[in-house]
């Protein structure tokens, strides 16, 4: 179920929680107030009925007393023609005879008792009212029905009224039709005000019921709208107060994933500018140097351009660490570092390969450029006098020269050759350069 669906739900059992009590309270009111009309009026038109047949009865006490059938015919017709609703108007004798007769009464003799009798039909109302003898006067008393019926003591005859109630119908359905007119009203003003309850409450809940499923799918910038969040103000404070403090959070996260992004990678550089560089010294490490040496042999080979490694090797470095420690050990390669620096050009690729050992390659550079400035570097050397503690500390290198052969397969082969010279300058009493000779040429092969 979506969204959408979900709050129409809601709104409905809003509507419903809100128009139901409504309903029954109309419902209610409108049968109460429909069955009260009813009995009032029914009650009303009995009276009215009972009160016609009264004042029959005492009209025609006399009548009935003297047995005048014609009077009695008069009045009948008289009392049905002075009342429209009157469908029937009948007169019986104290013998239970029909004396007198207008428009059509249904009774049986049983009706003819010595009290009132009311029957209430669909659609008559039907009085059978006894004529008493204290309705005829004192100087009337003759006849002999009348003496009989006096001396007896029963009614001097009956009076038979049948009411019409089709306008009390038409009544009621009038009266039906307003309560139904009001009631659909008012049933109306309550669907309105049930539809404006229950939308003070979706219409909030389902704005912030949104916001939150932005939220939940990353948009951390979703807030509830003030004057969208209505009676559920509360509501929409937590809920921007929640996406705040996620938002900061995230925030914070992502500042901490950044910082630790930052501090990688600072330490990656680190790590490889270490594996590069020899800290000591500043100059390219064995592995740097490797890399470079590939590059410049394969490049000589390619373009046949000479060129030049020199190997140079502190002398009694030993005895400097020694006598005087070991960093002063420290210092001296580190101004070695400086020397080879400053003596040798930029486009050379200069390394410490460890130790005391250091390399040199020069590309575009013959023997005797090599050579010369392996005697630069072991002059500028062999003068420099580091101070330590009131002694000046003298340093001698000696360096082997080597030069590129189209038969070396790379520079390993190289700088074995200058380490041979090297060796041979140390061999040959330090403080010294030495020229490698080029490789001994292949023995020729077998004559054919
Ligand atoms: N202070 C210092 N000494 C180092 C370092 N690396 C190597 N050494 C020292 O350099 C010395 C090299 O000694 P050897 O290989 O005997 O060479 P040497 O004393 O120079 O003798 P020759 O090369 O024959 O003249 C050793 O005592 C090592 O401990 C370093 O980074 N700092």
């Amino acid at each position: 179920m979506n969204l959408a669906q979900q709050n129409r739900r809601i709104a409905w059992r809003l509507w419903w929680a809100a128009a139901l009590p409504a309903l029954l309270v109309l419902l209610v009111l409108a049968l109460g107030l429909v069955e009260r009309h009813r009995r009032d009026v029914t009650a009303a038109w009995q009276q009215r009925a009972v009160a016609s047949a009264h004042q029959l009865a005492a009209s025609s006490a006399f009548a009935l007393f003297a047995d005048n059938r014609e009077a009695m015919e008069r009045l009948v017709e008289a009392t049905r023609a002075s009342d429209a609703q009157l469908l029937g108007v009948a007169l019986y004798g104290p013998d239970q005879r029909l004396r007198g007769l207008s428009g059509l009464v249904r009774i049986t003799p049983a009706m003819l008792t010595d009290h009132d009798l009311v029957t209430v039909g669909a659609d008559d109302i039907v009085v059978v009212a006894p004529v008493r003898q204290h309705m005829v006067t004192g100087d009337d008393w003759f006849g002999p029905v009348g003496e009989a019926a006096v001396a007896a003591g029963a009614p001097l005859g009956h009076v038979v009224l049948r009411l019409d109630l089709s306008g009390l119908q038409r009544d009621r359905r009038a009266f039906w039709g307003w309560a139904l007119a009001l009631a659909v009203l008012a049933l109306a003003v309550a669907a309105v005000l049930a539809y404006r309850i229950a939308a003070s409450v979706t219409q909030p809940l389902a704005h912030i019921s949104d916001v939150v499923l932005r939220i939940g799918q990353g948009d951390l910038t979703a807030r509830a709208q003030p004057r969208r969040r209505g009676i559920l103000e509360p509501l929409g404070e937590g809920v921007n107060a929640m996406a705040d403090a996620v938002a900061s959070h995230q925030a914070q996260l992502e500042q901490r994933v950044q910082d630790a992004t930052q501090e990688l990678r600072r330490q990656k550089d680190e790590a490889e500018r270490l594996v590069r560089v020899d800290l000591l010294t500043g100059l390219a490490t064995r592995r740097a140097f490797t890399e470079q040496a590939q590059a410049e042999v394969l490049r000589a080979h390619r373009y046949g351009e000479p060129l030049a490694l020199i190997m140079f090797d502190l002398d009694h470095f030993k005895a400097i660490n020694d006598s005087h420690g070991h960093a002063v050990g420290d210092m001296v390669l580190a101004g070695f570092g400086r020397v080879l620096a400053a003596e040798l050009r930029q486009v050379d690729a200069i390394a410490r390969l460890g130790g005391e050992e250091f390399v040199a390659l020069m590309p575009r550079c013959d023997v005797a450029a090599a050579r010369q400035a392996a005697e630069r570097v072991r002059a500028v050397a062999e003068q420099q006098r580091l101070q330590h503690h009131g002694h000046s500390v003298v340093l001698t290198v000696s360096a082997g020269v080597a030069l590129l052969d189209p038969r070396d397969a790379g520079w390993e082969t190289l700088l074995a050759r200058a380490d041979a010279a090297l060796y041979e300058a140390k061999r040959g009493g330090r403080n010294r350069v030495v020229v490698a000779l080029p490789p001994a040429a292949p023995p020729p092969g077998p004559r054919v």
